[in-house]
C-alpha cells in the first residue's frame, strides 16, 4: 500500500485488506471514515481480485495474485480434530488458530492472542512457548490489568533501591527474569497509557531500563500478549497506541468464543472431565447426546472456563445439571441454611465467602467477562475485583 497524498487527516486504520484464496482480497473500511474506493466505487466491504485497485484519502493499493501468496491457513488440509498443548478442537475456526499457533511457535515473532475471557489464551501462550526453541527457558506471566501503573512498571522492568518510597532493595523485573525465554503480557488492553510508550521502546530496542536507573540493559525475550478487548477499536478510540498495536500484532491469533463453535464442545467436555478425574460412569452420564446438545445451546459468556466450572459442579452434585441452573452458581438443592453449631465468627466468614463467590461470578457474567467494565458497574476497584476473582478460582 502506498501513500498518495500528505497532510490529510485520516483514521488510524484507513482500511483493512485480508488476502483470501485464489488471489482475492477482502477489503473493509471503518464506517466513519472518508471511505475506500475499489474500481472507483466507494465501499465499506468489498472483495477484490487480482489486478483490481483500491484507494482511499491517502493511499492506494493493488491486489495482485502470485503463486507464493498461499494463505496462512489451508482449511482443506486441516485434520478432523486437533490439539495444541492442552487445547483441543474440531471446528475449522479453532483449528485455524492452532495452525497459526504452531507457525508462531517455530519463529520468534511477537504474538497477539485475541479472544473473549476463558477461550484459552493463557494456555495457548504457554503452549506456543513450550512448542518453540525457548521451551527450556523461563515463561513469565504479567497481568497488565492487575496492578496500578507504578507497580506494573516495576513488575515489568524492575527498580533500583530507593527508586520510590518503599523500594528498599533492587528488584529484577519480569523482562530481565524471562531473559532467554518468553514473557506473556496478559490483558495487554489494560496497559495504562503512560506505560504504552515504555513498552513500545522495549519492543523496538530490545532493552529495558529499571526504574531509578540510567542504564539500559539488553534483553532477549520473546513477547506474547493477549487481550479480551477489540484492540483495533481501542486504537480507533485513542485509548491504545497504534504503533504499539502494530508492534504486538506481528502474528495476530484470534481465538473464537465457545458459542461460535458448538461442535468443539463435546471434545472439550471430554478433555475437561478427564482432567477433573471423572470416573468412566460419570463421563458416560455427562456426555450423553441429550446433555451435550443442551450444553451446546448455552451461551457460555465465560467460554471454556465457565464450561469447566459447570462440569465440575455436575461432578460435585453428581447430576447432569442444566447450564441455566448452574450459571447462577446455585445448585438445585435446598437454599443455604445457617449452621448454628458454628461460632458466629466462623458462620459469618463462610456466608461472606459464599456471597463473594456468587456475586463476582454473576457480576462477571453480566458484563460478558469484561473485568474493567464489571468493576466500574459495581463501583469496585478493578485490582480488588481481580483479587476476588482469583481467590474464588474464577480467573486464573
Ligand atoms: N480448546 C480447549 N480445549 C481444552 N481446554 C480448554 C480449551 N480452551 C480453553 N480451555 C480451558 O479453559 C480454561 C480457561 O483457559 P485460559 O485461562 O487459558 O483462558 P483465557 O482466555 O486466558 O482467559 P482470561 O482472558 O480470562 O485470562 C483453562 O482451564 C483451559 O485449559
Amino acid at each position: 500500500m502506498k501513500r498518495s497524498s500528505e497532510g490529510v487527516a485520516v483514521s488510524r486504520f484507513h482500511c483493512e485488506m485480508k488476502t483470501e484464496r485464489k488471489g482475492a482480497a477482502r477489503t473493509r473500511s471503518p464506517k466513519e471514515r472518508p471511505g475506500t474506493f475499489v474500481g472507483g466505487v466507494r465501499w465499506r466491504q468489498a472483495r477484490t481480485r487480482g489486478g483490481s485497485g483500491t484507494s482511499g484519502v491517502s493511499f492506494s493499493a493493488r491486489c495482485e495474485s502470485r503463486e507464493e501468496d498461499a494463505p496462512l491457513t489451508r482449511p482443506e488440509s486441516l485434520p478432523e480434530s486437533a490439539a495444541f498443548g492442552e487445547l483441543v478442537a474440531r471446528s475449522a475456526a479453532a483449528r485455524a488458530s492452532f495452525d497459526r499457533m504452531e507457525r508462531a511457535a517455530s519463529c520468534n515473532a511477537t504474538v497477539l492472542l485475541e479472544g473473549e475471557t476463558g477461550t484459552g489464551k493463557s494456555r495457548a501462550a504457554l503452549a506456543i512457548h513450550r512448542a518453540g526453541a525457548r521451551a527450556g527457558a523461563p515463561f513469565l506471566v504479567v497481568d497488565c490489568g492487575a496492578l496500578p501503573a507504578n507497580l506494573l512498571e516495576s513488575e515489568l522492568f524492575g527498580h533500583e533501591k530507593g527508586a520510590f518510597t518503599g523500594a528498599i532493595q533492587r528488584r529484577v523485573g519480569a523482562f530481565e527474569e524471562a531473559d532467554g525465554g518468553t514473557i506473556f503480557l496478559d490483558e495487554i488492553g489494560e496497559l495504562p497509557a503512560e506505560l504504552q510508550p515504555k513498552l513500545l521502546r522495549v519492543l523496538e530496542n530490545r532493552e529495558i531500563r529499571r526504574l531509578g536507573s540510567n542504564m539500559h540493559q539488553a534483553v532477549n525475550v520473546r513477547v506474547i500478549a493477549a487481550t479480551h478487548r477489540d484492540l483495533r477499536a481501542e486504537v480507533q478510540a485513542g485509548r491504545f497506541r497504534a504503533d504499539l498495536y502494530f508492534r504486538l500484532a506481528v502474528v495476530g491469533i484470534p481465538i473464537p468464543s465457545l458459542r461460535e463453535r458448538p461442535e468443539d464442545l463435546p471434545l472439550i467436555a471430554e478433555r475437561i472431565l478427564a482432567g477433573l478425574g471423572a470416573t468412566p460412569a460419570q463421563v458416560e452420564s455427562l456426555t450423553t447426546p441429550d446433555f451435550l446438545a443442551r450444553l451446546q445451546k448455552a451461551p457460555w459468556p465465560g467460554n471454556v472456563r465457565e464450561l469447566r466450572n459447570h462440569l465440575e459442579r455436575c461432578l460435585v452434585f453428581q447430576s447432569a445439571l442444566p447450564p441455566a441452573l448452574s450459571d447462577s452458581g446455585h445448585p438445585p438443592v435446598a437454599p443455604r441454611s445457617v449452621d448454628a453449631a458454628l461460632t458466629y465468627a466462623e458462620a459469618r466468614r463462610q456466608a461472606l465467602e459464599s456471597f463473594e463467590h456468587d456475586y463476582v461470578e454473576a457480576l462477571l457474567k453480566l458484563h460478558g467477562g469484561k473485568v474493567s467494565q464489571a468493576a466500574a458497574a459495581a463501583d469496585m476497584d478493578r485490582v480488588y475485583l481481580y483479587r476476588l476473582l482469583r481467590r474464588h478460582g474464577l480467573k486464573s
